[in-house]
């Protein structure tokens, strides 16, 4: 994991806390860190804001299987906490949640008990000490004291000492060493050495072997896509088409135009501090997730397209948005006819709320609909001119936005979700007219959510033709290009894997599919 500068901080290496305490977690002091020492988990009293915000994230996360993206916004808001506060908030809960399996191994050489016998809400603070003091350019000292404060105000003194010994133990080495301790023997155990390292379960670290392979990358790119899951992500916006554009994103201090999407600027501060994103006119929304939306509707029919246009998986509503954006300027530029239409499809009610919300500004007709699209090519057979159809998965893609993910998916989701994805295609290619285009999408890059979805419902089948994704994508991407690097990888097709660690984005996967004419 890459060492990252905390906003508001002083700069500089860490330096080492002094002394040579004891092994941490003697008897008397791993005690007072155990669950049955005394009730704890109250909200912190003696912390500064933002630890105090990033404490509770982790709390939040951890006892009441909260979503971090979710749960932070209110948390800041209700501290009153902005810019360089925020960031600091966000750096602690979102670093302490991806670093957990890191730091867990590193708590644990540092205590006689084991992690699941200390006290969870200690656990947490132990977390984010470790986090200060291996990741951030916080001074040794401030990292163990704010950190002692913390578990003295929500588990009592006995606990606090227990905190001071364990960090002043994390503190007497920097990460690299810490890893050549705690991680497995490269040789002997390849895949717990990565675990531990860059802070993944294992059988994350082997399916993403596996995806590599399986879409035709060289396996020893995996530590640097283990990597980038652990850096922060830069926060893209995309440009609704007809409301707003790039330069007026990029004029002033807010943005920077984008990587790879011709309608992505990349924000450098809070997204609400842009007024195009404060009304709706743009959205916050991976590189990644715009291409596929604009592939989706850049993709040739055979005949006029006419403007009927199905989002079967809609919520929250990014590609939805972007999809209407684009459908409103060809209904504008006289392209479609005045019942074009984008019909937004999401089965759970509150997402499709949120669906709702993400169209508002935009002027096309849409109607959005709470049912399970897998009805929808039913109900509706050969009704639309193009059909995205982004299902549900293990998000194995966007591991570095949602940080405690890995730690929440199991290794079953991987296989237990395919029923739903194949059936999900199957409706879109019903729904689809002959010579329309279906457009399947995930946020993960397993064949068994990918590939393997689109193989197992296209086998037997001759009325459907595989689009040159790739081809499509190039000529939205024209000549941008990821910093340093001059070739833009998608592949030899038909479908097209992007790459956290290769485009900068998630790793989303795209399949451009057309029903026979
Ligand atoms: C990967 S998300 C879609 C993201 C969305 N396209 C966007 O860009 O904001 C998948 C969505 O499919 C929804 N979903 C799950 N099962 C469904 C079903 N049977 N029919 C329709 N939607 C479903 C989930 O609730 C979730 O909102």
């Amino acid at each position: 994991m890459s060492k990252q500068t905390s906003a508001g901080r002083p700069s500089g290496p860490p330096r080492r806390v002094g002394g040579k305490p004891g092994r941490a977690g003697g008897r008397d002091s791993s005690r007072a860190g155990s669950p049955e020492s005394r009730p704890t988990g109250g909200r912190p009293t003696a912390v500064d804001p933002a630890r105090g915000v990033a404490y509770e994230t982790l709390r939040a996360v951890t006892e009441r299987d909260a979503y971090a993206n979710l749960i932070l916004p209110g948390l800041l808001r209700r501290a009153r906490l902005r810019g360089r506060d925020a960031g600091l908030a966000t750096e602690l809960a979102y670093g302490a949640l991806r670093g957990r399996g890191s730091y867990d191994a590193i708590i644990a050489a540092g205590t006689d008990r084991p992690i699941a016998e200390i006290d969870p809400a200690v656990l947490d603070a132990l977390r984010l000490g470790v986090h200060q003091l291996l990741h951030m350019r916080v001074p040794p000292h401030a990292a163990v004291s704010t950190t002692v404060d913390l578990v003295r105000s929500v588990a009592g003194p006995g606990a606090s000492r227990f905190a001071n010994a364990v960090l002043r133990r994390v503190g007497e080495r920097d990460e690299t060493e810490w890893m050549e301790r705690v991680a497995p023997d490269a040789s002997k155990n390849p895949d717990g050495n990565l675990s531990v390292r860059y802070s993944h379960p294992e059988w994350i670290v082997r399916s993403l072997r596996d995806a590599l392979r399986g879409s035709g990358r060289p396996a020893d790119e995996l530590p640097a896509l283990l990597a980038s899951h652990n850096a922060r992500p830069s926060v893209a916006a995309a440009a609704l088409p007809g409301l707003s554009d790039v330069a007026e994103l990029t004029d002033g201090e807010h943005a920077q135009p984008g990587v790879l999407s011709p309608v992505a600027a990349i924000l450098k501060g809070a997204p609400d501090d842009v007024p195009a994103v404060r009304q709706g006119r743009a959205r916050v929304q991976d590189e990644g997730s715009q291409l596929v939306a604009l592939g989706a509707a850049a993709a040739s029919t055979v005949g006029p397209d006419r403007g009927r246009w199905l989002d079967l998986c809609a919520g929250p509503g990014g590609k939805a948005a972007l999809l209407a954006a684009l459908l409103a300027e060809r209904h504008a530029a006289g392209l479609v006819g005045d019942d074009a239409e984008l019909v937004a499809v999401e089965s759970a009610e509150h997402r499709a709320g949120l669906v709702q919300q993400s169209l508002a500004a935009v002027q096309c007709a849409y109607d959005v609909r709470v049912r399970d699209g897998r009805t929808v090519g039913e109900a509706e057979p050969g009704r639309y001119d193009r059909v995205l159809v982004d299902v549900p998965c293990t998000g194995l893609g966007a591991l570095r936005r949602r940080p405690e993910a890995r730690w929440r998916r199991t290794p079953s989701d991987l296989t237990s979700l395919a029923p739903l994805q194949r059936e999900l295609l199957e409706s879109a290619l019903a729904a689809v007219r002959p010579g329309g285009v279906v457009a399947y999408a995930t946020c993960s890059p397993h064949p068994a959510e990918t590939r393997m979805v689109v193989d197992d419902v296209l086998r037997g089948r001759d009325d459907v033709e595989r689009l040159d994704t790739p081809a499509v994508l190039r000529d939205l991407i024209g000549s941008r290009r990821l910093p340093g690097t001059e070739d833009l990888y998608l592949g030899d097709g038909p479908a097209v894997q992007l790459w956290t660690h290769l485009h900068g984005t998630d790793s989303m996967y795209l399949s451009l599919l057309r029903l026979k004419a």
